[in-house]
């Protein structure tokens, strides 16, 4: 039935031309995998980024049409640009176009509590590149070997690695009218990635991505969780405001690397979950001290121990360091993060050590924030 409709979706969307070349966008190659769920459809259309504004109107005339197929109610559609190789994740606040709101006050939102999820905990960082993703999946991961029922959230939507880190591909299915989410390592993930194509990076505007995302969480079928981990997107701009703002967090972890800048960075993260009152769970030192992978010594060559410092200062808890090193790397790179493929190494320690500090902090606070659990 999905694959019927979204046949028909793709039909419709035959229709449509590409402004400048007098060809439509279906024969030109520019539309993902059309993907459809509970009479919905989600799909992306490849566009240049630099007429990525201007092309507001194709993607609005592309939500009309898809949405116009008889039983399909509403479409989801982003516009994606080809990334360059090894280019790098275009800060969130570089892509809102100018008339986006120029910053989202904290509003009185009313945070629903999602039926089967016990506490759902945004690790999030001040900037990119501080092993967010790694930390995220490796954390999620060691949640479960310590005995919990942990998924995961790839809510990275500028760059989704989840897919990457976890080895999965494919796209997802329905289960009862709902989005089945991926699995490996016997642990659930959803990203924006398994529905767009790896290698585009996501271009349009925060609210988008905002309700997007509230429909990965709320109309995925998670199932009976104790935790959901989300990888937040970088950053600290209006989606990710408003998502800790109505994603009825137990809290955040901040991952931060030891050197000043960074710590500069996760300060901010910790202001805007502060504005939000989502509690901070807290910090992680990452590629705290390097490892030598010929001697192994230990290096404190980045200034090791500045986040536990700053978690002092703001009155967080510290919940541990990880070392810079190749092993970590190279795993989660290949799709086999530590704590699956070295559970009795040192690095799996340390990040079942973390989730056993952060599971004691949610559990701290988990029963006055969330009143409303059912257990089905
Ligand atoms: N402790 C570590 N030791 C060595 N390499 C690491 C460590 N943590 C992360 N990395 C590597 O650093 C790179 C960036 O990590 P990751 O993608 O997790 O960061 P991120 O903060 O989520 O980045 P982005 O914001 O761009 O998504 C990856 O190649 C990852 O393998």
């Amino acid at each position: 039935m999905s694959a019927e409709l979204s046949a028909q979706v793709l039909d419709k969307l035959k229709t449509l031309q590409m402004p400048g070349t007098g060809k439509d966008i279906v024969s030109l190659g520019l539309v993902s995998d059309v993907f459809v769920s509970q009479g919905k459809a989600y799909f992306s259309i490849s566009v240049p980024s630099e007429s990525a504004n201007s092309l507001e109107p194709l993607r609005e005339q592309a939500a009309a049409l898809a949405s116009s197929v008889p039983g399909i109610g509403a479409a989801t559609v982003v516009l994606t640009a080809d990334r360059k190789a090894g280019a790098p994740t275009p800060p969130p606040q570089a892509q809102r176009p100018a008339h986006a709101h120029s910053h989202a006050q904290p509003r009185a939102v009313a945070k629903q509590a999602i039926p089967g999820i016990g506490a759902i905990v945004a690790v999030a960082s001040g900037k990119g590149g501080v092993g967010k993703s790694t930390t995220a999946v490796n954390l999620a991961l060691a949640l479960q070997a310590n005995g919990l029922r942990a998924a995961v959230l790839d809510a990275d939507i500028y760059g989704p690695s989840l897919p990457r880190l976890m080895k999965i591909a494919g796209r997802p299915q329905q289960i009862d009218g709902r989005i089945r989410p991926m699995e490996n390592y016997g642990m659930k993930v959803m990203s924006m990635g398994f529905l767009v194509d790896e290698g585009t990076a996501m271009i349009w505007r925060g609210p988008m991505i905002q309700s997007a995302l509230l429909q990965m969480l709320r109309e995925v079928a998670w199932g009976d969780l104790d935790v959901l981990v989300i990888d937040m997107p970088p950053g600290t701009g209006d989606v990710q405001l408003t998502l800790a703002q109505q994603a009825a967090l137990a809290g955040a972890v901040i991952v931060s690397t030891p050197q000043d800048l960074a710590l500069i960075d996760a300060r901010k993260a910790v202001n805007m979950f502060n504005k939000v009152e989502v509690p901070i769970l807290g910090i992680v030192e990452n590629m705290s001290h390097f490892v030598c992978p010929n001697c192994g010594t230990s290096h404190d060559i980045f200034g090791h121990g500045g986040a536990r410092a700053e978690a002092e200062k703001i009155g967080a808890p510290f919940l541990g360091e990880i070392p810079l090193d190749m092993d970590i790397r190279l795993n989660s790179d290949a799709g086999t993060p530590v704590v699956v493929s070295q559970p009795d190494g040192p690095h799996a320690k340390a990040y079942k050590e973390i989730a056993r500090k952060l599971w004691e902090g949610i559990e701290g606070r988990a029963a006055p924030a969330f009143p409303d659990i059912s257990f089905e």
